[in-house]
């Protein structure tokens, strides 16, 4: 592995090369875990984890975006919110108190969507991942970098007027429980009052880029495409 890392190219700033062996110190010591428990069924990581988040209010298109993303440069999709319906459909023990959070447009507790990712992130062959819809909290920020130990590489930020991002979800017809109006209004709250210090986070950073999400979903992904095509040399 960290011959792998030697032989990238030339053109890697050394932070890029340090900030890569922490992160692959940390995925060695995440997926050995996983192989300790499930010895051969899981193959080993050999590349460095690359993490995008793929942040927006409700309805701005983070997951039509991120299916294109998917299609055309072979990201692992992890959406939040379906992990957590996907608990709710299971009846999980935290499936009730998952589907009253999301109910009232709050958010559910760090620890729990971490723990789903995290199980998603070790099941997967990928080392590219798009984790759609977190964090969407200070806290569910904190959590994952205590929890999972690595930061984002890249942080998208679908910049959507809120008339436009309340049309689609009232539109989006998947029969969610939070797709309604009241639901919607609370959710917006939450996300400029929770969401967007994440996002003013990662803007000081210098890890955002955003994303003017209006126009067609074709011309959306315009502007998506050459963030990716930019680091697909280094990422694989
Ligand atoms: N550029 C777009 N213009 C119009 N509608 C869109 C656009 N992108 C997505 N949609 C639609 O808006 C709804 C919300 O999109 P979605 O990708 O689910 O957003 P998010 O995951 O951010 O909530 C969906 O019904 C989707 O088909
Ligand atoms: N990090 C997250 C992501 C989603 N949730 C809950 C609360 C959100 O309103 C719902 C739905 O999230 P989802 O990302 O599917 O919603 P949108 O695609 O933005 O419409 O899930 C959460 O509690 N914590
Ligand atoms: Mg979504």
């Amino acid at each position: 592995m960290w011959r792998r890392v030697a032989s990238l190219s030339s053109s890697i700033s050394s932070s890029f090369l340090a900030q890569t062996a922490s992160r692959l110190n940390t995925w060695e010591s995440l997926t050995t875990g996983i192989a300790q428990q499930a010895k051969g069924v899981i193959a080993p990581k050999e590349k460095t984890p690359f993490i995008t988040f793929v942040l927006g209010g409700p309805g701005s298109g983070k997951g039509t975006q991120c299916i294109k993303i998917v299609e055309t440069f072979g990201f692992a999709h992890l959406s939040a919110g379906d992990l957590l319906r996907r608990e709710i459909a299971s009846k999980s023990a935290d499936g009730a108190m998952i589907l009253n959070t999301i109910k009232e447009g709050k958010i559910v507790p760090s620890q729990v969507t971490v723990k789903l990712i995290q199980k998603e992130m070790e099941l997967s062959d990928n080392h590219k991942f798009l984790i759609d819809g977190f964090p969407r909290t200070e806290e569910n920020r904190v959590s994952f970098e205590r929890i999972i130990g690595v930061e984002p590489n890249v942080v998208l930020f679908f910049d959507c007027p809120e008339e436009e991002m309340v049309k689609r979800v009232l539109n989006r017809n998947e029969g969610r429980v939070d797709d309604n109006l009241e639901t919607i209004k609370k959710r917006l709250t939450v996300f400029q009052a929770l969401s967007l210090p994440v996002i003013n986070y990662y803007s000081e950073k210098g890890k955002l880029y955003t994303i003017k999400a209006i126009g067609t979903e074709d011309e959306i992904f315009e502007q998506v495409r050459p963030i990716f095509a930019a680091f697909e040399q280094t990422v694989g």
